[in-house]
C-alpha cells in the first residue's frame, strides 16, 4: 500500500519504518526542514535501539521517503497516519493545535477517498473534531480512525512489530477492512486487533498510561512506607508480583516516573475528567505523589551531610528518564539537578546517550564525563538516577578509589544490599534498609 505518515518524531518514524519494512511504500512528512534533510541523507534523528538498521534498510530498498511537502506526500496514498505532537498545554490539557492544523490542511487538499488514522494520544472526541474540520473544507469521502500507539521508547521497534494488541476505533467498514489488511503481518491469535468505537479507543490509550503510572506510584508509596517501618520493598514487590492478578511488571519503585508521555497523559486525563465534571481523585493523587517522589533523593543526601550541601561535589550516573533512550523530557534527573544546584552543589554527570540533551538545558552549569568513572574523582558521593545496564556491574573498587567517600544514593535500586555492605559502602536506595559504613 502507499502510505503517508505526518510527523516524524518517535511514533511517526517507528510507524513509517516498520510499515515500510512490511513492503509498503511510505512517505513521511515533517515541517522540520533540517530533520527531513538529515533523514533523506540516512541520518536518524533519535536514539532508538534497532531502528537505524531498519531505517537504512528501507531507505536503500526505496520504500521509505521523506518530504516537507504535504500535498505531494498524500497525492498517491489513501492511507494517512497522524503522528503529531499533543504536548501538555498550560492548563494541563492536551494541546490539539498540531492535529487541528493538519486536519485543516488535509481538508483543503484531499481529492479522493482517504482513511486518516490518528496515532497521537488525544482526548476523547478528537476523532469527531478532526472529522468536522475536514468536512468544513470538502465533500470528498473520508474516514477518521482512532488507532492509539502503545510502544515504549527503548523497545519501540519490537513493540511495534509485536504489539500485544492493536486498538482500532472506527465505525466504518471500509476503514476497518483497510486497517485489517495493513496490520495483518503484525497480528496473531495472541496479538489481536480489538475493534471498538472512536471514543472508547481514545480513552483506552489514556486509561492504559494512567493505570501504569498509578501502578508505579502505588509501589513508590509502598517503598516510602517500607523506609519508615523497616520492610524491604524488593521482597514485597516479588511477593506481590507473583500473584498473576497483579503481575510483576511496572512494580519497580524509584524516583518517580518521567518521560514525554506519562506526565502529560495523567494531567490530560485529569483535565478531561474535570471538564466532564468527574473528579478523578486517584489520578490527582498520582500527580501529587510523583512530584514528591521526584524530589525524594536529594533530602537523603542532604540528611547524610547534616543538611549542608553547599560546596559539595556530587557525581550523577544516568540522566535519561529511563535506560535505552536519550530522552530527558520530565526526567527525574532534572529534578535532582535543579535541587542540587539550588543548594550550591557542584555536579558532574555521565549518561551513555542523554548528555547532549542535558547540556542543552544546563550549559556549563554541569560538568560531563567521557565514561562512568571519569566523573567520580573527588566527588563526595555518587547518585544514580537511571538504571542503564552498563551501571549494573561496576568496579566497586574503582568507585571507592575515585570518590572522596564511599557513598552511593541509588534512585533505582540497582545493587544488592549484602554486596554493598561487603564492598564497604554507605548505600541508600528506595524502600530498602540503609547500608551503613
Ligand atoms: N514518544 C512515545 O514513546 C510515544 C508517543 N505517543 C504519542 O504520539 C504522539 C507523537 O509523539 P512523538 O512521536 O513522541 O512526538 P515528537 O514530538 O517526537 O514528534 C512529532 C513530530 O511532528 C512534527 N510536526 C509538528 N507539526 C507538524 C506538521 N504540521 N506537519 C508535519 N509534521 C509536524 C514535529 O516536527 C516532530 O518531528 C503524541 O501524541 C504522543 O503522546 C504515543 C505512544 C508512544
Ligand atoms: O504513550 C506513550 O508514550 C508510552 O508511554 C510509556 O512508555 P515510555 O514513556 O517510553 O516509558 P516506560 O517504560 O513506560 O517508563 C515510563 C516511566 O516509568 C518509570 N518506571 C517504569 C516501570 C517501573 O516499574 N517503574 C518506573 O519507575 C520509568 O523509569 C520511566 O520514567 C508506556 O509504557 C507505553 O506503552 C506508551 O506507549
Amino acid at each position: 500500500m502507499n502510505l503517508t505518515v505526518i510527523g516524524t518524531g518517535y511514533v511517526g518514524l517507528v510507524t513509517g519504518t516498520c510499515l515500510a519494512d512490511m513492503g509498503n511504500n511510505v512517505t513521511c512528512v515533517d515541517i522540520d526542514e533540517d530533520k527531513v534533510k538529515a533523514m533523506k541523507n540516512g541520518k536518524i534523528p533519535i536514539y532508538e535501539p534497532n531502528l537505524e538498521e531498519l531505517f537504512n534498510k528501507n531507505i536503500v530498498g526505496d520504500r521509505l521517503h521523506f518530504t516537507t511537502n504535504l500535498k505531494e506526500a498524500i497525492q498517491n496514498s489513501s492511507v494517512i497516519f497522524l503522528a503529531l505532537p499533543t504536548p501538555q498545554d498550560e492548563d494541563g490539557s492536551a494541546d490539539l493545535s498540531y492535529v487541528k492544523g493538519v486536519a485543516h490542511d488535509l481538508g483543503k487538499m484531499i481529492k479522493g477517498y482517504k482513511v486518516i488514522i490518528n496515532k497521537s494520544t488525544v482526548p476523547v472526541g478528537t476523532s469527531d473534531i478532526v472529522k468536522d474540520i475536514i468536512s468544513s473544507h470538502t465533500n470528498v469521502a473520508f474516514d477518521v480512525v482512532s488507532n492509539p500507539e502503545f510502544l515504549r521508547e527503548g523497545y519501540a521497534v519490537k513493540d511495534f512489530m509485536e504489539p500485544e494488541r492493536i486498538i482500532i476505533g472506527s465505525k466504518s467498514k471500509k476503514a476497518k477492512s483497510i486497517l485489517s489488511k495493513l496490520y495483518k503481518p503484525f497480528i496473531s491469535t495472541k496479538r489481536p486487533i480489538i475493534f471498538m468505537d472512536e471514543r472508547s479507543s481514545e480513552l483506552t490509550k489514556y486509561a492504559s498510561n494512567c493505570f501504569l503510572a498509578t501502578k508505579i506510584t502505588f509501589m513508590n508509596e509502598v517503598a516510602n512506607l517500607c523506609e519508615i517501618i523497616g520492610s524491604d520493598v524488593d521482597m514485597v514487590r516479588i511477593g506481590m508480583g507473583s500473584d498473576s492478578r497483579i503481575g510483576n511488571r511496572f512494580l519497580y519503585p524509584g524516583i518517580g516516573y518521567g518521560g514525554s508521555c506519562f506526565p502529560k497523559d495523567v494531567n490530560a486525563l485529569v483535565k478531561s475528567s474535570d471538564e466532564a465534571n468527574y473528579d478523578f481523585k486517584i489520578l490527582k493523587s498520582v500527580l501529587d505523589v510523583n512530584v514528591q517522589q521526584k524530589k525524594s533523593l536529594v533530602p537523603k543526601v542532604s540528611r547524610y551531610f547534616n543538611n549542608n550541601l553547599k560546596g559539595k561535589k556530587v557525581a550523577i550516573w544516568g540522566l535519561a528518564f529511563k535506560p535505552n533512550t536519550d530522552d530527558v523530557r520530565e526526567a527525574p534527573a532534572i529534578d535532582v539537578i535543579n535541587e542540587l544546584l539550588l543548594q550550591d552543589v557542584e555536579i558532574t554527570a555521565y549518561d551513555p546517550e542523554a548528555m547532549p540533551n542535558i547540556e542543552r538545558i544546563y550549559g556549563d552549569k554541569i560538568k560531563f564525563g567521557k565514561n562512568a568513572y571519569d566523573i567520580l574523582e573527588d566527588a563526595d558521593c555518587l547518585l544514580i538516577c537511571t538504571e542503564w545496564s552498563e551501571f549494573t556491574q561496576p568496579s566497586f573498587d574503582k568507585i571507592k578509589k575515585l570518590l572522596k567517600n564511599p557513598i552511593i544514593f541509588d534512585g533505582r535500586n540497582m545493587f544488592d544490599l549484602e554486596a554493598m555492605k561487603h564492598n564497604g559502602f554507605h548505600y541508600e536506595s528506595v524502600g530498602r534498609k540503609i547500608v551503613k559504613l
